[in-house]
């Protein structure tokens, strides 16, 4: 088949370099000349497990092409895949902009039928909008759906070609027929259904994802008071097929660029038709509060914080990606900033995005190029993304070369007896505390 992708960011170029490996002819676009002229030169502009060689074996095998020129891309295709990105607007609604260009740009230079396909994050109805969009610009025949998008970054490339399930929404037999078409190589377990509802799929999926998230961590800071053990409890929890063992792991809080995103995006779609979604609302408050485990525990440990050097590993808001949106390390680094501390940090892959989108004008964090310069003199060590090379460390070694002896550990990583066998202060989320004592009392 024939597919045109328009975007090419985390989804739309993983999206195109699958559909191109299942044997399809796929054209990417992008508006950024700089992102599609790289692209050409064989280098993804993300990090990506596993990307680039699928890229690069795809452009050899001519199955996969980049360009700016809109026009000739959905002329020559059969199926537009839609993959751009709805951020949030200052009121948490999904802003829209970005869509809406794309379609009343394909709407003008459509030249016979097509299947419009929305893999973004888009609010329910906007479907509806986008074949609006693209009737007022031609009387060309197509059909739109709606095909959300679940791959997780870090494993996208796995996702993609292994998916739970797809979810095609549309009102039109033909159009659901090339969908059908497209995805069989992926999978049996296909959902078919009205637009509405798959736009409400994808909203839903990921507020419950985040809602297990927080339900955990709440269960976690109840464990630190209790002294018991929220692996423990998450394991048997998990082994009840109800409940099921995934997204159960405590720790500092979800980021991203979806959860946060789309729970304040259903948040405010409900608002709007005057629903309070009370759940929702303390799911995501709940996730801003854990932020601040890490730092009650460095008050409670070390008290005041000016002067202090505090070193963090890991600035990505989870491992195998350089994405630093909403990542919970900048909280946390601009409160310990703002308490006067000062901060060595290290990321293997995220930190020169983090730096720029975030510091690029901090001048008091020393940025350090190897994990153990972090550690070299720190009085309290803070682990917030859990990449191998920091689940590896050595622990003996951290607590000979650090100076002072906390290790925060805020994605729970380490071995509780590996840890007791040195001489490390070990905090971790809702686990029982190692060669120390928090004071429950301290709010
Ligand atoms: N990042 C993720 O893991 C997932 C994202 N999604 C959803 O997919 C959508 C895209 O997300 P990302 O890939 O993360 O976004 P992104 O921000 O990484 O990429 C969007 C791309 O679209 C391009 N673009 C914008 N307007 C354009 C236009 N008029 N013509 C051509 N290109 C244009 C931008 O230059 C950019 O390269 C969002 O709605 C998101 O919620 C869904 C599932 C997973
Ligand atoms: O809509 C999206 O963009 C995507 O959002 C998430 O994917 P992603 O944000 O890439 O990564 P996740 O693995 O879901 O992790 C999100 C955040 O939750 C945290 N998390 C995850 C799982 C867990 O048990 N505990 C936990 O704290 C991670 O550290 C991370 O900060 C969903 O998992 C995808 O299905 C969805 O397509």
């Amino acid at each position: 088949m024939k597919i045109a992708v328009i975007g090419t960011g985390y989804v739309g170029l993983v999206s195109g370099v699958c559909f191109a490996e299942l044997g399809n002819e796929v054209i990417c676009v992008d508006k950024l000349s700089e992102k599609i002229a790289m692209l050409i030169a064989g280098k993804t502009p993300i990090y990506e497990p596993g990307l680039q060689e699928l890229m690069i074996r795809n452009s050899n095998a001519g199955r996969l092409r980049f360009t700016t020129d809109f026009a000739s891309a959905i002329r020559e295709s059969e199926i537009v895949i839609i993959a751009v990105g709805t951020p949030s607007l200052p009121n948490g609604e999904a802003n829209l902009e970005f869509i809406q260009a794309v379609a009343s740009e394909i709407g003008s230079v459509l030249n016979g039928y097509k299947v419009i396909v929305t893999k973004s994050t888009v609010p329910v109805g906007t479907n509806d909008q986008v074949v609006n969009w693209i009737r007022e610009q031609t009387a060309q025949p197509f059909d739109v759906a709606s095909v959300p998008e679940f791959l997780r970054e870090g494993t996208a490339v796995r996702d993609t070609l292994n998916p739970d399930r797809i979810v095609i929404g549309t009102s039109s037999q033909r159009a659901a027929n090339v969908l059908y078409e497209l995805h069989r190589p992926l999978t049996d377990q296909v959902v078919q259904t009205d637009i509405r509802s798959a736009e409400m799929i994808k909203y839903a999926s990921n507020a419950f994802l985040a809602t297990k998230i927080s339900f955990i961590n709440e269960i976690a800071n109840i464990c630190e008071k209790v002294e018991a053990n929220v692996e423990e409890v998450a394991r048997g929890m998990g082994l009840d097929s109800r409940i099921g063992s995934s997204f159960l792991r405590a720790g500092i809080g979800y980021g991203g660029s979806c959860f946060p995103k789309d729970t304040q995006a259903l948040i405010q779609i409900a608002g709007n038709l005057s629903y309070d979604f009370k759940l929702l609302k303390s799911v995501v408050e709940v996730n801003k509060l854990q932020r601040g485990s890490v730092l009650d525990k460095l008050h409670e440990t070390l008290g005041n914080l000016q002067g202090r050097i505090i070193g963090i590993w890991g600035l990505a808001f989870k491992p195998g990606t350089d994405d630093v949106r909403e990542a919970p390390a900048f909280d946390i680094i601009q409160r310990l900033l703002d308490e006067g501390a000062e901060l060595k940090v290290y990321d293997p892959i995220a930190q020169d995005n983090f730096r720029q989108v975030y510091f690029s004008d901090e001048t008091s964090i020393n940025w350090c190029n190897d994990m153990w310069d972090v550690v070299d003199n720190s009085d309290a060590l803070c682990l917030l993304t859990e990449w191998d090379c920091f689940v590896k460390a050595d622990l003996e070694e951290i607590d000979l070369r650090m100076h002072g002896s906390i290790l925060i550990d805020g994605r729970n990583v380490y071995r509780l007896e590996d840890v007791s066998k040195t001489g490390l202060h070990y905090y971790s989320v809702g686990r029982p505390v190692i060669n120390g004592q928090l004071d429950h009392t301290l709010a």
